[in-house]
């Protein structure tokens, strides 16, 4: 039976050291402040909104969340977004994607300030995170996954690295943080032939796909280390994961869960994020 690997002593680490840090910032009249930019009501925007607020929050972080309509106009969107880049107070923008349809997110990621972007939607970023550029921050979930391996001690240099979902939020930044660890990485995608025959492979699995329950226990190695990003939920609000937690528990030697798992320290990544920015503006 796997060890379960929760999030939750991951992120209280994490939470203590931040803690000490903003404690210092504002004892000389400092704020550290997170601006969060949503259009419309989807779920799992709300949802991340309210675990992010909480998160920061209770860290000490100030955070201004910009709720605008779901028709808005990409001028007027555009609008909103200079004047957080603008704001002197905020130190970090998070922008709920996907944006809707008649927003240009190629267009939108050019324009978000490089040095508030702290979940990595600038290009800037995203090369800084390919080159393992230390100066930019890379995306909140992909970190979280590397911060839960770190704390539960497993080794990533030489590992077989498997990733199930190559989407710019998850599969594909996870990708290259492990292979910046060293690991020798696959990634499976919607056009992958044999999907699990890759996931087999895996000594650390890593699954971002948003499919309930779709990796079952024949697609994992024996001893392996599952960590399953994907959140699910059902129409009477049970979350669940990508992977059959109850038959993969069998065959791997650890398991993050869903809910508190994955989740729960995506939130503190962030917090972490904004303290960074701040630092760096400072
Ligand atoms: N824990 C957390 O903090 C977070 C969790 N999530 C969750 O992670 C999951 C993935 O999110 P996200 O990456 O944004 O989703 P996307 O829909 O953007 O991407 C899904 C990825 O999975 C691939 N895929 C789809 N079907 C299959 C299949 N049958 N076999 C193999 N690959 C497949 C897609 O391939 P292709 O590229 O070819 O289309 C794509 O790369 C969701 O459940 C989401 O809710 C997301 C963000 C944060
Ligand atoms: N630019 C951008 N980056 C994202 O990472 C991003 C996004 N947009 N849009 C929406 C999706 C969805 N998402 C969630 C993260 C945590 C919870 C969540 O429920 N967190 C709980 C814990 C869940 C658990 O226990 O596993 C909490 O923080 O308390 C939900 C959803 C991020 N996303």
């Amino acid at each position: 039976m796997a060890k379960i690997i929760k999030g939750k002593p991951v992120a209280d680490k994490i939470t203590e050291e931040l803690s000490k840090e903003i404690e210092n910032i504002k004892a000389k009249g400092g704020q550290p402040k997170l601006a969060t930019l949503r259009v419309g009501e989807r779920g799992d925007d709300i949802a991340y909104e309210r675990g992010a607020t909480k998160r920061a929050e209770k860290i000490g972080i100030e955070v201004a969340s910009v709720v605008l309509p779901g028709d808005i106009t990409q001028e007027d969107f555009i609008e909103e977004l200079q004047k957080l880049n603008k704001d002197a107070s905020v130190n970090g923008i998070l922008i709920f994607r996907p944006l809707p349809k008649q927003i240009d997110e190629s267009m939108i990621k050019n324009i978000i300030a490089p040095e508030k972007d702290i979940d990595c939607f600038s290009p800037v970023n995203v090369g800084k995170m390919t080159e393992g550029d230390p100066t930019g921050f890379n995306p909140c979930t992909p970190s979280a996954v590397m911060e839960i391996l770190d704390f539960y001690g497993v080794e990533i240099k030489g590992a077989e690295a498997s990733v199930i979902g190559s989407s710019m939020v998850v599969g594909k930044p996870v990708a290259m943080l492990l292979l910046n660890r060293k690991a020798t990485v696959r990634v499976a995608h919607s056009k992958t032939r044999d999907t699990a025959a890759v996931a087999r492979q895996g000594e650390i699995l890593v699954v971002g796909v948003g499919v309930p329950k779709m990796v079952k226990e024949d697609w994992v190695s024996e001893g392996a280390v599952v960590i399953d990003v994907g959140i699910n939920v059902d129409d009477e609000g049970n979350m669940s994961g990508d992977v059959d937690f109850e038959k993969v528990q069998k065959k791997a030697s650890m398991i993050t869960p869903v809910p508190r798992g994955v989740g729960s320290v995506t939130t503190t990544v962030l917090a972490k994020h904004v303290l960074k920015a701040y630092k760096q503006q400072n």
